[in-house]
């Protein structure tokens, strides 16, 4: 695995730094709000879970799945939903957890579903961005790190289901995708 990676991006240090401060931000301005925070699976659940051991305040949690990414390092431009919540976002103030927004496609059908949902408001936290392949007008309220336009692996983000465990981000070597 490790010998798929071309280099380092971010240290496991620098993530729980990042993910640290993120949640005493989340904190301040969630107090009181009993926020209903949702992890986009797969890719947010190691981010959610060192996120909300962050927060201080009471919250609620819950996960949806989609997917558009299949085995491509491109979204396909269609997002299934593949596990709903389990419970009503009416009236809640949402925090959506994602680990990373590319083309942005992914979130914006979910803001979409969630407002018409009735969410009393929606706010969204990521990990990383990549503003340059933005094909949707879409800023979160919350991000860790700007991104260059790189497919990253690890701490949740795979490619093509593998490398999810890595405990740090990296750049994959390009032959490893354009493996036939
Ligand atoms: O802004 P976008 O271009 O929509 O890309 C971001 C989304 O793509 C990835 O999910 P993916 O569809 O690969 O599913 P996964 O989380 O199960 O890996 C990632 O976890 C985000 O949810
Ligand atoms: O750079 C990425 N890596 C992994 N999954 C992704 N989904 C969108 N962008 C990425
Ligand atoms: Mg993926």
């Amino acid at each position: 695995m490790e010998n798929d990676i071309q280099n380092v991006l971010f240290t496991e240090d620098q993530i729980r730094h990042k993910v640290e401060e993120l949640g005493e931000t989340i904190s301040r301005d969630f107090e009181g709000r009993n926020p209903l925070v949702i992890c986009v699976l797969k890719g947010a659940f190691i981010f959610m879970a060192d996120l909300v051991k962050r927060m201080t305040i009471p919250l609620d949690i819950d996960f949806m799945a989609v997917s558009s990414y299949g085995q491509a390092t491109k979204s396909s431009g269609v997002v299934k939903i593949i596990k709903d919540l389990d419970v009503p976002v009416e009236g809640r103030n949402v925090l959506i957890v994602e680990d990373i927004i590319d083309s942005g496609l992914t979130l914006s059908y979910l803001i979409d579903v969630l407002e018409r949902r009735n969410a009393c408001s929606v706010s969204i936290v990521t990990l990383f961005d990549k503003p340059a392949r933005r094909s949707v007008d879409l800023e979160p309220e919350y991000k860790g790190f700007t991104l260059p336009d790189e497919f990253i692996v690890g701490y949740g983000l795979d490619f093509a289901e593998k490398y999810r465990n890595l405990p740090y981000i990296g750049i994959l070597k390009p032959e490893v995708y354009t493996r036939p």
